[in-house]
């Protein structure tokens, strides 16, 4: 042992020699040439190669460091013993990153590769229009040579679509609306945004469970389908009709979509949108990945047959351009017809831009132009209706934490026999809950008491409810257009479809 250790010692002595021989009698040119001879000798009997991912590319960020940066933290975060946590801008989540010349390994089809994290210092600070980070930073991957070819393309592919999925992720969801009319941002943007951080999501959602998890299995099916669509020769989208009385959850529906899916929305205005054209231009500038929603679209405008129509109203074009501007008539194409809106959701320019859902919400499904409820428009039709038992367990849950074992068994079977007779929508119970959510045995008799009420007006006068919906509805209407309803009749001429829908 002692004998292996000499030998090894004064063979550290002879290359420390040649090193100090090397820098002595060779010119600095010479002596690099040396050491990329040497480096060239070790390479050729090495069966690894390594490829260096840079921070910075000449001036340029290199998105591929990025990308390798995120796409490690996603499993970084159960190995390391020492991480670095950062906090990007608009993001509430931290992603962990691999420390100063950490190594980590990975697996891709069954071939192990390795990356360095290299961090050095920057020797002195060459001239750029940008100051640059002291520290050099950069990934080195290590692939055995046989696998090079093999994984290379694909692994790297890979790794920018994690990273975009990831970055998604923690990237708070937004919120876009057309509200400006028209007008664009100074990018040149139609869209205004707002972070959107709903709460609602498909736990707090009161519906018939198998109904729900339908939905969810569908959004899943949705997201993870891209062979699929590309398979059947279909543009990778799908539409959502939600229809059901006011306060049935049809808005809470689609915030719980998008957080399910982290999705942005498009909530689209119809009533800001002046023509197709501008329809066309709005829509192509939303991502991928995101909830195309036009809520009330019986009423947003009218999208049926408009020359049948000799009402007076806003979907008027006279009406919405005002007389003698210089807005044309329908046939001018100054205005959006529901053809416009289907070239867009099943027409040719429904493959422009890819992973999207549109989503329709209505009151009155029955006013809807048949067109738009034929097979194949809008893949689910989905109708929110009164409280349910089993969507009444799940406001007690979520406003009470009331579990079907804490309540009295006769108080469930009277809340039971009561609940589809009162015909009473999850939005009026909220209410009640709410109100006493303190008092959870209060809340639960004044729940039984008004659901008792209303189940009895409802047997006594059958109608009555229908006509109070509508006022309801009409206010809601007033209060969402104050100028437009005092001077206009009634925007949507009523449609004669009666067609069946599915549930
Ligand atoms: N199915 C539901 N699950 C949980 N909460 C609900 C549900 N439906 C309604 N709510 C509650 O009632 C409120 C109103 O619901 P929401 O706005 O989703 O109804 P809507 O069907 O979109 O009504 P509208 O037709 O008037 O737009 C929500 O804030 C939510 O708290
Ligand atoms: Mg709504």
């Amino acid at each position: 042992m002692r004998e292996y250790w000499n030998s090894f010692a004064s063979l550290l002595g002879v290359l420390a020699f040649c090193q100090s021989l090397l820098l002595l009698i060779f010119p600095p040119q010479l002596r690099f040439l040396c050491l990329k001879f040497f480096n060239r000798i070790f390479h050729l009997f090495s069966s690894y190669c390594y490829f260096d991912i840079t921070e910075i590319d000449g001036v340029n960020t290199n998105e591929l460091y990025n990308a390798v940066q995120l796409y490690l933290s996603s499993f970084v975060s159960i190995n390391g013993s020492r991480l670095s946590l950062t906090r990007a801008l608009n993001s509430s989540a931290i992603t962990f990153g691999l420390s100063n010349n950490d190594c980590i390994v990975d697996t891709f089809s069954g071939v192990t590769v390795l990356w360095e994290h290299v961090v050095i210092q920057r020797q002195s600070q060459t001239f750029s229009w940008r100051p640059l980070p002291e520290e050099k930073r950069g990934f080195t991957l290590r692939i055995k040579k046989k696998n090079k070819s093999l994984i290379l393309d694909s692994y790297l592919d890979y790794i920018m679509e994690r990273s975009n999925e990831i970055r998604r992720k923690n990237q708070d969801r937004l919120l876009y609306t057309n509200s400006r009319g028209g007008s664009l941002d100074s990018r040149g943007h139609p869209w205004e945004s707002v972070p959107f951080k709903h709460p609602s999501t498909f736990d707090t959602l009161a519906m018939h469970p198998q109904k729900k998890q339908e939905i969810m299995d569908d959004l899943e099916d949705f997201a993870n389908g891209q062979s699929f669509y590309q398979k059947t020769g279909r543009a990778w989208k799908r539409g959502y009709l939600l229809y059901g009385p006011p306060g049935t959850g049809k808005s809470s529906m689609i915030a719980a979509m998008a957080n399910y899916l982290s999705y942005d929305i498009y909530d689209l205005e119809l009533t800001e949108v002046h023509n197709n054209s501008e329809l066309r231009k709005l829509l192509m500038k939303t991502s991928s990945k995101s909830i195309i929603v036009i809520e009330d679209i019986d009423c947003s405008v009218n999208l049926t047959n408009r020359k049948k129509n000799n009402k007076r109203n806003y979907c008027d074009p006279e009406v919405r351009c005002g007389s003698g501007s210089a807005c044309g008539g329908e046939d001018g194409g100054n205005s959006i017809t529901l053809s416009g809106l289907l070239n867009f959701t099943d027409g040719l320019w429904s493959c422009c831009g890819s992973e999207r859902i549109f989503v329709f919400t209505t009151n009155h499904i029955e006013k809807l132009d048949p067109a738009l409820l034929r097979s194949g428009r809008m893949d689910m039709h989905i109708y929110m209706s009164y409280c349910s038992y089993h969507a009444l367990k799940i406001l007690l849950k979520n406003y009470l934490g009331y579990e079907e074992s804490d309540l009295d068994y006769h108080v469930l079977k009277e809340l039971s026999d009561v609940v589809d007779k009162a015909e009473m929508t999850p939005a009026d119970i909220s209410e009640v809950l709410i109100k006493n959510r303190n008092y959870k045995q209060k809340a639960v008799t004044e729940l039984l008491e008004a659901m008792k009420t209303r189940a009895d007006r409802n047997f006594k006068c059958g109608s009555l409810r229908d006509k109070i919906s509508d006022e309801e509805e009409q206010e809601k209407r007033a209060l969402e257009t104050p100028n437009e309803g005092s001077e206009f009749e009634e925007p949507c001429k009523e449609g004669e479809n009666k067609e069946k829908m599915k549930s």
